[in-house]
């Protein structure tokens, strides 16, 4: 694995400031289905005249030239004054801009869903053009389709419902998977984000609704990794729903019944996934907001086997790392004593033990990956879930969460036990950093930030990881008003900056798996691994913790900002293909084969360039009809 530590911000910086380099011809394709090759060549079309305008794929709307229009059987169904794309995306802006109002509070922006109808309804009739206006402004942009936004439409999917996007695979169609996945239109697939709806955001469980997260987030794979559109597929797995409220609805559009459990349950998953990779063998699949229960059972299970992992535990933890990291360099001390550092974690589900197994794991490679520092690197974990502290009392302990139950003997010693609240963990404990993945909104309450004031840190660090915006255990706001301005501060949502008067600025951080899944994703298919190892895993997280210069970090910028989401992206997937490659696991993509890659890879910058060029962009490719 390359070594973080050697690691300068200078070479990265030096990579980015590369010129872009011409398509390379012998590059994987980011052209669309049926392109014949990059770029300006055209893409072969099997429909026209009305059909055309009615695929979001190919259609370009009043944009098409003459020439075209001529050619696809389109003269007299448009407008005649052919428009420029940016003439387009000026008269959609003036829609969208019509209500203007700052998003990035999301539920607290009264226009919020009215926007994502809006982008919704292009997204449906031209996605060359919806791509465009969101990597345009994907600041702005990214809480509407994404968290807060995201979780709004998920609650009110069943009403919100118009044109099907993905595909939906449940109880009822056991059996039939193999043949359904056929019914999809395109013969490739590179990314599926699949769900089961059973715990969205911190919403819980909202049944066939899910399906809004597995969309939102491969916006987020084409938006920041540039996934062609046509090769992705959300995929909602409709297995019933423990909802009470939903099952009692009418209108609920998802199977109205409990949720399968135990073998019936793996057993409709085992079969999606032989279906999905019998007819995309290269896939890689994501696993979203899967309820902690299956999160860590269906990752064992698949992941040896099969291109996939779960974005809650493995994404989650390494964009917590990336941030933990920055905040150890924001306290003006070397990374190395990252191992120091005493973290309070509020939750342990899927996302909380992730991040506590990936930062021990991260601790006992700082201190020589001996068996003996993995074993000490616990200690420095305080775990406290709905019930109170967790500690080797508990009864019926999740297995997940065991190797973190603190020993009650040397808690005791603490002045803590089984059990104890979260403001007494605090305020024994003095920890550096307090992270939260409770999904419980004000959960870091006055009492809870003022325990913190006693923190040993020079600069404690509060990360209010829990989605959508009013589940975050606090604001911004409330954060550095409590604990003060020497605070480092992120949020698993968006919150503007802080005023914190005399001209100084209280950096609102958003630390969230986005600036990591789109990376992994990427870097996996460029490589061609088979399977997606904790190394690449890790090598993404040192990646995006590089990202961050010294001077912003020291300004309390522990994560780059959203607007820099592709290029961010860009770097970590080069860092998962050069991991790939250096385990062995590679086996290339397209014509480029794994000897290729290998010659890549002896160097940063064709790495970086390799990926780059692969990238999907929104560009109106020429249409040319063949019969089908
Ligand atoms: N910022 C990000 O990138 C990410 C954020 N998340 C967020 O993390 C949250 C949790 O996700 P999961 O772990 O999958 O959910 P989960 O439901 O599996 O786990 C929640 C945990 O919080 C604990 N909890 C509940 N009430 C508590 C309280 N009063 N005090 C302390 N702990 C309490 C529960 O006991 C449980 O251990 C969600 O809101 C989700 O949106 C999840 C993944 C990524
Ligand atoms: C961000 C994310 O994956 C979650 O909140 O579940
Ligand atoms: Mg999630």
């Amino acid at each position: 694995m390359s070594n973080f530590y050697n690691q300068t911000r200078a070479a990265s910086s030096l990579m980015r400031r590369l010129k872009r380099s011409l398509i390379n011809p012998t590059a994987v394709s980011r052209a669309r289905c049926f392109t014949t090759a990059e770029g300006h060549r055209p893409s072969l079309v099997h429909k026209r005249s009305l059909d055309i305008l009615h695929d979001p794929w190919f259609n370009k709307g009043t944009a098409f030239s003459m020439t075209e229009r001529d050619r696809l059987d389109l003269r007299g169904l448009l407008p005649p004054n052919v428009m420029s794309s940016e003439q387009q995306i000026e008269r959609f802006m003036v829609d969208l801009k019509r209500l203007e109002v700052q998003a990035r509070d999301g539920p607290s922006d009264p226009n919020a869903l009215a926007k994502w109808r809006i982008l919704n309804r292009l997204h449906d009739r031209n996605e060359t053009m919806y791509y465009k206006v969101l990597i345009a402004n994907i600041e702005e942009y990214a809480p509407i389709v994404y968290t807060p936004t995201v979780g709004l439409v998920c609650q009110n999917y069943s009403g919100l419902f118009r044109r099907p996007r993905g595909m939906y695979f449940s109880a009822e169609d056991r059996g039939e998977m193999m043949s359904m996945v056929y019914n999809w239109p395109a013969d490739q697939v590179d990314m599926i984000v699949v769900t089961d709806g059973s715990r969205i955001l911190g919403l819980g469980d909202l049944g066939v609704q899910g399906i809004g997260i597995a969309i939102g987030k491969l916006d987020l794979y084409v938006a920041a990794a540039g996934i062609n559109p046509q090769r992705v597929l959300p995929v909602m797995i409709d297995v019933g729903t423990n909802n009470e409220k939903l099952l009692k609805n009418p209108l609920y559009l998802g199977l109205q019944q409990h949720r399968l459990d135990g073998d019936e349950y793996i057993a409709v998953i085992d079969e999606f996934m032989e279906a999905v990779f019998t007819r995309w063998p290269n896939v890689i699949v994501q696993f979203e907001d899967f309820q902690s229960k299956w999160a860590f059972k269906l990752l064992q299970r698949y992941r040896n086997a099969h291109r996939m992992f779960n974005d809650d535990v493995q994404g989650t933890a390494g964009v917590a790392i990336a941030g933990l990291l920055g905040a150890v360099r924001a306290q003006g001390r070397p990374m190395i004593d990252f191992p120091k550092q005493k973290i309070v974690v509020a939750g342990a589900g899927s996302a909380g033990i992730g991040v506590v197994n990936a930062a021990r794991k991260t601790m006992a490679r700082m201190l020589g990956n001996t068996e003996h520092a993995f074993d000490s690197a616990k200690s420095q974990f305080w775990v406290v879930d709905a019930n109170g502290l967790i500690t080797d009392e508990r009864e019926n302990i999740d297995p997940d969460a065991l190797p973190f139950a603190r020993n009650t003997n040397e808690a005791g010693r603490q002045g803590l036990r089984e059990g104890s609240s979260l403001v007494e963990v605090v305020r024994q404990v003095r920890p550096d950093v307090l992270l939260g993945l409770s999904g419980v909104g004000g959960l870091f309450s006055k009492e809870v930030l003022e325990a913190l004031k006693g923190s040993t840190s020079a600069k404690p660090a509060i990360f209010a990881m829990s989605n959508p915006t009013k589940n975050a255990e606090c604001t911004p706001e409330e954060a550095f008003s409590i604990v003060g301005d020497n605070i480092i501060f992120a949020s698993g949502s968006p919150f503007r900056d802080v005023d914190l008067g005399n001209g100084q600025i209280g950096h609102s951080n958003q630390g969230n798996n986005m600036y990591l899944f789109p990376g992994i994703g990427l870097g996996t298919l460029l490589s061609g691994s088979r399977i997606i190892s904790d190394g690449m895993l890790q090598a993404a997280a040192e990646r995006l913790a590089a990202y961050i210069t010294e001077d912003e970090v020291l300004k309390g910028m522990i994560f780059p900002p959203i607007s820099k989401i592709r290029d961010i992206t860009k770097e970590v997937a080069a860092a998962v293909v050069k991991e790939a490659v250096e385990e062995d696991l590679a086996e290339g993509y397209r014509d480029i084969d794994a000897r290729e890659l290998q010659k890549i890879c002896q160097n940063e910058e064709e790495v970086l360039e390799y990926v780059e060029n692969s990238m999907w962009s929104p560009e109106y490719p020429t249409l040319v009809y063949k019969r089908g």
